[in-house]
């Protein structure tokens, strides 16, 4: 099959971990027939130092002209002092809305032989298979009005949802939910907010076209304690944006780390595949960041974009295979006795898993 993809890779770790990425989908490509293209255009910090913009014209044209786009990250410290909307950050936000997809799958799959990294205890975490469906288009980061008006010391952002925006997420979760273990949890705060009223409401209307579907709902700030006493309660969690950033990245507690999990966003004209973390500007540059999150999110290009499932799953089981055989980067190696492990740097895990998947494709070659 044919499928182009656009590479922003963006800043700190971003080139680092996408090139790792990339590497492993044209590995899949070669040995399965398929043509993947690869175009690479700039975004953020280093769209803005050599374009003046964080999200250049050209950029955007090429990836509404892509199946796929892969970014690696954006932001860094050298930035911190622009407002919102002139920061690397702003130029995800645009390409986000551009591409126009509002469905934002973040799975936190807890791999069990990285149970040991996660200061919970084993038996909390292993097994721990969530996906979280993360609005991604709506809330605070787009609602208007925004400002922050010095002179008053005053500053606004908007949380605002209408009902079809929080349907057409909701169905995608109850779907995903119809395809694994049958039960949502829909994440709100609707003791407090008008708008999580709304949302709640309408995940109760559409919760009535799926009658298979066991529905529950939360609140944000008992879910942030469910999340971390029982993990493995949860099958698919719907929420808002802002509430799904923050609970995603607290579920790198389960999986042992941020670098390990991959995001996918469908519904909009473009999909667009993105590691959960960021630029990481405390190790970038260093070999130290961990590919894996990135090469998911390769697999989850395979898997929803290319439709290629059982490459999907070889990606997977290459993954887990090396970290069966020891093999670390540095943030796995933290709650652990390093003897025993291999600690390796981005590119040598990215030419493991290589490896690996090489073989698992070869395999099954010979079985078909
Ligand atoms: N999708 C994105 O582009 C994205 C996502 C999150 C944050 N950011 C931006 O990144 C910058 C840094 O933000 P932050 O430090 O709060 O979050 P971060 O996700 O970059 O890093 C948080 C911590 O996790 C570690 N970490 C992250 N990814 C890792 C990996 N792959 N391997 C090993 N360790 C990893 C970092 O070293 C750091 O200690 C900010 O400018 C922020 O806005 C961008
Ligand atoms: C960088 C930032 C805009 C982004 C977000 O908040 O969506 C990031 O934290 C993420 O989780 O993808
Ligand atoms: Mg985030």
């Amino acid at each position: 099959m044919k499928l182009k993809i656009l590479v922003v890779a963006g800043d700190g770790i971003g080139p680092e971990v996408t090139n790792e990425a990339v590497a492993v989908l044209q590995d899949v490509a070669a040995l399965g027939g398929h043509e993947f293209t690869f175009t690479e255009r700039r975004i953020g910090g280093v769209a803005i130092v050599q374009d003046g913009t964080p999200l250049p014209a050209d950029t955007l044209n090429e990836a509404l002209a892509s199946d796929a786009v892969l970014l690696g990250a954006v932001g860094g410290n050298e930035f911190n002092s622009l407002p919102p909307d002139k920061r690397p950050e702003a130029g995800l936000l645009q390409l986000r809305a551009a591409l126009g997809g509002f469905a934002n799958l973040r799975p936190a799959f807890a791999f069990k032989e990285l149970a040991v990294n996660s200061p919970l205890r084993p038996e909390i975490v292993d097994g721990a298979d969530i996906m979280f469906v993360r609005e991604l288009l709506g809330g605070l980061y787009f609602g208007q009005p925004r400002a922050w008006d010095r002179d008053k010391g005053e500053s606004w952002n908007t949380m605002r949802y209408t009902r079809d925006e929080v349907a057409r997420v909701a169905r995608i979760a109850f779907k995903l939910a119809q395809g694994r273990r049958k039960k949502l949890t829909s994440v709100d705060k609707a003791n407090v907010l008008e708008v999580s009223q709304l949302w709640r409401a309408t995940v109760n209307e559409v919760a009535a076209e799926f009658p298979d579907v066991t529905l529950e709902h939360q609140y944000v700030d008992a879910m942030a304690m469910h999340l971390m006493n029982q993990p493995r309660n949860y099958d698919v969690v719907l929420t808002e944006n802002l509430f799904g950033d923050i609970l995603s990245d607290e579920s790198a507690v389960i999986t042992g780390s941020l670098g390990m999990l991959p995001s996918a966003t469908i519904g909009g004209k473009v999909d667009l595949y993105e590691p959960v973390h960021g630029s990481a500007p405390d190790i970038a540059g260093k070999g130290l960041a961990n590919p894996l999150g990135a090469i998911l999110t390769g697999a989850m290009i395979l898997r929803l974009t290319a439709g290629l499932e059982a490459e999907a799953m070889a990606v997977r089981t290459a993954v887990r295979t090396v970290l069966e055989n020891g093999g670390r980067t540095a943030d796995l190696m933290r709650g652990t006795n390093p003897q025993g492990y291999n600690l390796l740097s981005t590119t040598a895990m990215g030419a493991q898993v290589r490896d690996t998947l090489k073989q698992i494709l070869a395999k099954r070659d010979t079985l078909v």
